[in-house]
């Protein structure tokens, strides 16, 4: 059976075919569930959502591994910084509806240590995605259409809510290299 929390391995699994950025999508979908995690993990403890040592910590891993990978540096740095903005909408959102809606806040706290080393595997996941779709994510049109494609049937089938298909368009827009703002290409 399809693990629940692992949409690769579900997508796998359900033998549904999204495309040429499919994998690549599915990561940064599962990225974006694991922020649900670090926000029952924070809620109700007075630890802010954002962290910035931590953050210069994931961004500084990204950059080493992306060297050893011959990936740009500057361009995957700038994807994880849009990874890293999508937990942060996804927690703002989930912290403002628990707020509104105690009845509707999570009843047990996971342990954010432990979260931690599962976003710092994905890191290592994401990056081999992002070698993976060097080729396709350099061709504007292709990388538009299968972003679409992905993304579309990847927020279907994990029903995703409006706040995290917000979180997956931040997540995404950097994406198609040539969509990116020059100086961060
Ligand atoms: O590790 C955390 O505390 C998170 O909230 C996750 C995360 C991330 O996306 O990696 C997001 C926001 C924080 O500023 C730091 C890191």
């Amino acid at each position: 059976a399809a693990t629940p929390t692992s949409a690769v391995g579900s997508a796998a699994e359900a033998g549904t075919s999204r495309g040429r950025l499919g994998p690549l999508t599915d990561g940064v979908i599962e990225r974006i569930r694991v922020s649900d995690d670090v926000a029952a993990a924070k809620f109700g403890t007075g630890s802010p959502i954002e962290d910035p040592v931590r953050e210069e910590q994931v961004l500084e891993q990204v950059r080493k591994q992306a060297v050893a990978a011959e990936l740009d540096p500057d361009a995957a740095v700038a994807f994880f910084r849009d990874q890293i903005t999508a937990s942060k909408v996804v927690q703002k959102g989930l912290f403002a509806r628990w707020t509104a809606h105690p009845q509707e806040a999570p009843t047990t706290r996971p342990d954010l240590g432990q979260i931690r080393e599962r976003l710092d595997r994905l890191t290592t996941d994401l990056l081999a995605e992002l070698k993976n779709t060097e080729r396709v994510r350099d061709q504007p049109v292709a990388c538009t259409v299968q972003l679409g494609l992905a993304t579309a049937s990847g927020a279907a089938r994990e029903r995703l809510d409006r706040l995290h298909r917000r979180a997956l368009k931040a997540a995404t827009q950097s994406v198609c290299r040539s969509d990116a703002p020059a100086g961060r290409r």
